[in-house]
């Protein structure tokens, strides 16, 4: 005889990234009482059956923390099985606000870095949220092809200088052995900054010579099993069974492009922003919107639930990291 099992309750939860100006963000610690009491989460807490996620976020950081949220985005979306419950955390990133955030539950409070966790422990689901909070903004992608690889080092030079944190080298054109040379001088560029470097495609030369990781082409994505062992690995995805292939990997985030028109792809249609939000509503890796963007493309590709944006020809032009 079998038993059905009942499915755990699904509760639903928003949470919310506030974030100061040096990328510290804010984590609470649960009051006693609650469940898992003592742990630290990110504010924010169950969205009652008469309110939207928004209307949550509001409620909760004007209870917890006595401030009035004027403007968030979406960012990313997971389901976490607790003992208790199977709870959808949906995360916003609070990008405006008015009140400096007090304790008004007596729970602990403390601004960290992604990096550099100093309180423990933290509430299970939040271990791959951290990892997310490391990637930066700006995601760029090299183009030497268009421009020669002496224009292309400049401006790789220039973006580091003014903060860049991760790139990937993506040269289809070149040979085996002027990629591994142009990946060495990419590499050599980028040692002593807190860039990471990607490569496209080419797991064995990633590791080969040390980079940070690789970004999978959709193709690949899709044609693999297991998650290529390295440390940073994102994926081009441009479709709903290519994103889900991605999650189920647990690949670190994806670029879904194009969003607007772009050279490299003429005849590709794009997706425009509302397709976008579509596309990634509750998804649980952080996005890169990519396809013919502009650095002044960042607010509305974050205001679409997108982490960032990519670049790869108005890399130059790019103000932050
Ligand atoms: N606020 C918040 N909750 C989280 C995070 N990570 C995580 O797994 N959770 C889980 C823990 C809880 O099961 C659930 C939030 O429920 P809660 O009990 O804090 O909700 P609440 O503030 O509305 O409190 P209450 O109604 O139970 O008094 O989500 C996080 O970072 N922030």
């Amino acid at each position: 005889m079998t038993h059905n099992m009942p499915n755990p309750p699904l509760v639903e939860v928003v949470a919310a990234i506030l974030t100061r100006p040096d990328d510290s963000f804010l984590l609470a610690c649960r009051p006693p009482g609650k469940p898992y009491a003592g742990y630290w989460e990110f504010p924010g807490g169950k969205i009652e059956a008469s309110e939207s996620a928004l209307q949550a976020l509001s409620r909760e950081l004007h209870e917890e923390l006595g401030i009035t949220v004027d403007r968030a985005f979406p960012w990313i979306t997971r389901v976490f099985r607790y003992p208790h419950a199977t709870v959808r955390l949906q995360f916003y990133r609070v990008a405006e606000w008015q009140g400096e955030p007090i304790a008004r539950e007596h729970q602990q409070l403390a601004w960290q870095s992604a990096g550099n966790i100093t309180v423990s422990p933290l509430l299970p689901a939040n271990q791959p949220i951290l990892r997310s909070l490391m990637l930066p903004s700006t995601y760029a992608i090299t183009n030497a092809s268009e421009t020669g690889e002496t224009h292309s080092l400049h401006a790789i030079r220039q973006a580091l200088q003014r903060g860049l944190r991760l790139l990937q080298i993506r040269e289809k054109h070149l040979t085996d052995s002027q990629l591994t040379r142009y990946a060495q001088a990419v590499l050599q560029l980028a040692q002593g900054t807190q860039a990471k470097v990607l490569i496209n495609g080419n797991i064995a030369l990633a590791k080969e010579l040390g980079l940070d990781g690789v970004h999978l082409t959709a193709a690949q994505l899709l044609s693999l099993h297991t998650r290529p062992e390295v440390d940073w690995c994102g994926a081009s995805c441009h479709n709903e069974e290519e994103l889900y292939h991605a999650e189920s990997l647990g690949i670190d985030f994806v670029t879904v492009s194009p969003v607007c028109p772009t050279p490299s792809h003429p005849n590709a249609p794009t997706l425009g922003w509302r397709k976008l939000a579509k596309l990634i509503r509750g998804y649980s890796l952080p996005v890169y919107a990519l396809g013919g963007l502009m650095p002044d493309d960042l607010i509305p590709a974050q205001e679409q639930g997108a982490h960032g944006i990519a670049l790869m020809r108005n890399l130059c032009t790019s103000a932050q990291p």
